[in-house]
């Protein structure tokens, strides 16, 4: 009865002419289509548009679809140009823009009486979301965990643990609170915790403190632990973060050596089963671990988080690290900004009054700077934030303009630009300006190439290469980066550096584009062409454990030049010198948004170099890249 309501009346609507024009507007695929008539069994239903827009969501790394976002005048947002474009196939008596139903409330009882929709059935409906099963599954078990997690009981003696925060951070009576000892605490005296801070906040230094506080009140059986990151690179660097900081803790040889220093990626933790997506480890065959630390962790999407957490025994203890104003993931999810998309810059978050006592007695030797409140929060007890930079200091242009963006703060990016930093420049986007860039661009990448043509070794051939790198925001046009790869190539081949005038060239920078589990190469793996001393051309790697793997260039998984990078590939490293160049106004679409750019600033260690027009930075910063999910929702953020 309720369904009949929602049924098209067939003069309203030529369904197969409407979906014929969703299709050729690229609205939705014929896949998409294929899927709903399935779950509809063939009607033309309101749920049956809703499974289009729920994978439109999808494909866009929505976890779900959240019905009151909907635009109900014109859910597929089609314009008047798209309706004159299918004018043949959709009548001009339909109105534009169409509505094939009606409101929030109207779907939501459709899709309550809906035989797709319910507990073990195709799709899920869950606080006013559309999901499909796999990812409302994959969410709801991993807030049940954290959850869990969190709430595990921790015997630990409060006053060894207290002795030992103060030996590693000791009272500072001029500092207000040091949060980095509340994050530290919090982690020690939980079974889950997100930590959570920019650049140089010392998201490393406070868990590198962290372990060797556990290691010390575990002595009798120490912690068997685990660092991952979501891409080598990122492994990489946070081995030489762990490295740099426990030598920086003039730490016992015999406490020393129970802190693991080589992190490696989530895949080789979990073990990957040749050809297959599927893990050596799992529910069933859980890893042998105490205490797992995910860095980075707002690269990694739903579904892989599901399987790491899945594989987790019972007793493991989580650490999540990461900055959660970065880009999400590149597949569906935002996790990290999931659970601490409530922090804001400025503010710190609430504790419960059970937990602020707890930090008081152990931080703070009993004094009450901690006040606790009232939450709603499953994790409030969980999450640190840390917020001060120590790597860039007050005179650092970098910190400053990430910052600014990141608060997204129009005077404060105003002052930066103004202000003349030293390892700051900016410059436009005119023709002589772009030239320029690629002429820089050509000066820094001659330092490796120089490398080769002398016969150095192939890590530091690989180190000088990472040592500048160009990031675009977009990939296609003049401003992206197939076109800019192209154009730095001729440059350098002007130069006699490169002779790029076959499929593979020595000096040629590679990344690859596509998993390759036999091979163990994996998407975002920067590699460089090397010749042998017979002339012979090897495309070089250099993995996480910082040994160089060479391989048949015709072996390679798919892969494309990296001269030039996407922002969203450069998530993880870092490059002692940047340059961001960003598409100008009349191309500078949503995709050009204030996660992508921020990330892009935060890349750079000692200079960044921003190629851009100023509008363009200002409209950035104003547009926040929002990934549904129910996520916040089920953790009861209220
Ligand atoms: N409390 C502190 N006082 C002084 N210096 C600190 C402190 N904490 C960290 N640092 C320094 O700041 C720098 C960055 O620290 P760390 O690498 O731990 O930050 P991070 O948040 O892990 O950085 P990222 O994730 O961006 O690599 C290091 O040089 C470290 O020694």
């Amino acid at each position: 009865m309720m369904q009949d309501m929602f049924e098209f009346p067939a003069e309203e609507l030529d369904h197969q002419a409407y979906i014929t024009l969703l299709i050729h507007t690229r609205r939705v695929r014929a896949a998409d289509v294929a899927l709903a008539k399935l779950l509809c069994q063939g009607q033309y239903d309101a749920v049956f548009y809703l499974v289009l827009l729920l994978q439109r969501a999808e494909q866009s790394q929505h976890t779900c679809l959240l019905l009151a976002e909907i635009d109900w005048q014109n859910p597929f947002s089609l314009s008047a140009d798209d309706m004159s474009a299918g004018s043949d196939t959709v009548s001009e008596a339909q109105h534009l823009p169409y509505t094939p139903f009606g409101n929030p409330d109207m779907a939501l009882a459709a899709l309550n009486s809906h035989p797709a929709v319910g507990e073990g059935r195709p799709l899920r409906l869950f606080a006013g979301r559309l999901y499909l099963g796999r990812l409302a599954d994959y969410e709801a078990y991993l807030s049940d965990r954290f959850q869990q997690m969190a709430e595990q009981p921790i015997q630990q003696d409060a006053a060894q643990l207290s002795a030992l925060l103060d030996q590693y951070f000791p009272l500072d009576n001029a500092q207000d609170v040091d949060w980095q000892k509340v994050a530290c605490a919090m982690a020690a005296s939980s079974g889950f915790c997100v930590i959570t801070g920019g650049p140089g906040t010392g998201k490393t230094t406070t868990v590198t403190k962290l372990l060797a506080i556990l290691q010390s009140l575990y002595t009798a059986a120490p912690l068997s632990i685990k660092l991952v990151a979501p891409t080598g690179k990122a492994a990489a660097r946070l081995s030489e973060s762990i490295i740099g900081a426990k030598g920086r803790l003039s730490l016992p040889p015999e406490l020393a050596a129970l802190i693991p220093e080589q992190a490696q990626t989530i895949h080789r933790l979990l073990g990957v089963i040749p050809n297959t997506n599927r893990f050596i480890h799992h529910q069933q065959n859980p890893l042998h671990i105490d205490l797992l630390i995910v860095d980075e962790a707002s690269m990694v999407d739903l579904a892989l988080m599901n399987k790491l957490v899945r594989a987790l025994p019972s007793h493991a203890r989580l650490i999540l690290l990461g900055d959660k104003d970065q880009l999400a993931s590149v597949d569906t999810g935002s996790i990290l900004s999931d659970l601490c998309g409530h922090l804001k810059l400025g503010t710190q978050p609430a504790y419960t009054m059970d937990r602020a006592a707890f930090l008081n007695q152990v931080c703070f030797a009993g004094r009450d700077v901690l006040k606790g409140k009232a939450s709603r929060y499953a994790l409030a007890d969980a999450t640190a934030f840390l917020q001060q930079s120590h790597r860039f200091k007050s005179d650092s242009g970098i910190g400053q303009l990430a910052f600014a963006v990141n608060n997204n703060d129009p005077q404060q990016l105003q002052q930066v630009i103004n202000h003349g930093y030293s390892d700051l420049s900016f410059y436009g986007l005119g023709v002589d300006q772009y030239n320029a860039l690629l002429e820089r661009a050509a000066d820094h990448y001659s330092r490796y190439l120089e490398a080769i043509q002398s016969h150095s070794e192939p890590e530091e051939v690989h180190a000088l290469f990472s040592q500048y790198q160009l990031l675009a925001a977009v990939r296609e046009g003049p401003y992206g980066v197939a076109e800019l790869n192209k154009r730095i190539e001729q440059k350098l081949a002007q130069r006699s550096l490169v002779a790029p005038y076959s499929r593979f060239y020595a000096g040629m920078p590679i990344m690859i584009t596509q998993n390759d589990y036999q091979l163990k190469l994996f998407n975002g793996d920067i590699g460089i062409l090397l010749p042998d001393a017979q002339g012979q051309l090897y495309a070089t790697f250099i993995d996480e454990q910082s040994t160089v793997r060479h391989f048949y260039p015709a072996r390679l998984p798919s892969f494309e030049l990296v001269y030039a990078m996407t922002i969203h590939k450069s998530q993880g490293s870092e490059f002692d010198y940047t340059a961001l160049i960003l598409p100008p106004i009349q191309r500078a679409g949503k995709g050009v948004n204030r996660q992508l750019v921020y990330t892009g600033i935060t890349r750079a260690k000692q200079h960044l170099e921003l190629n851009c027009q100023p509008q363009v930075l200002q409209l950035s910063m104003q547009t926040e890249a929002g990934r549904q999910s129910g996520m916040a929702h089920r953790l009861h953020i209220g």
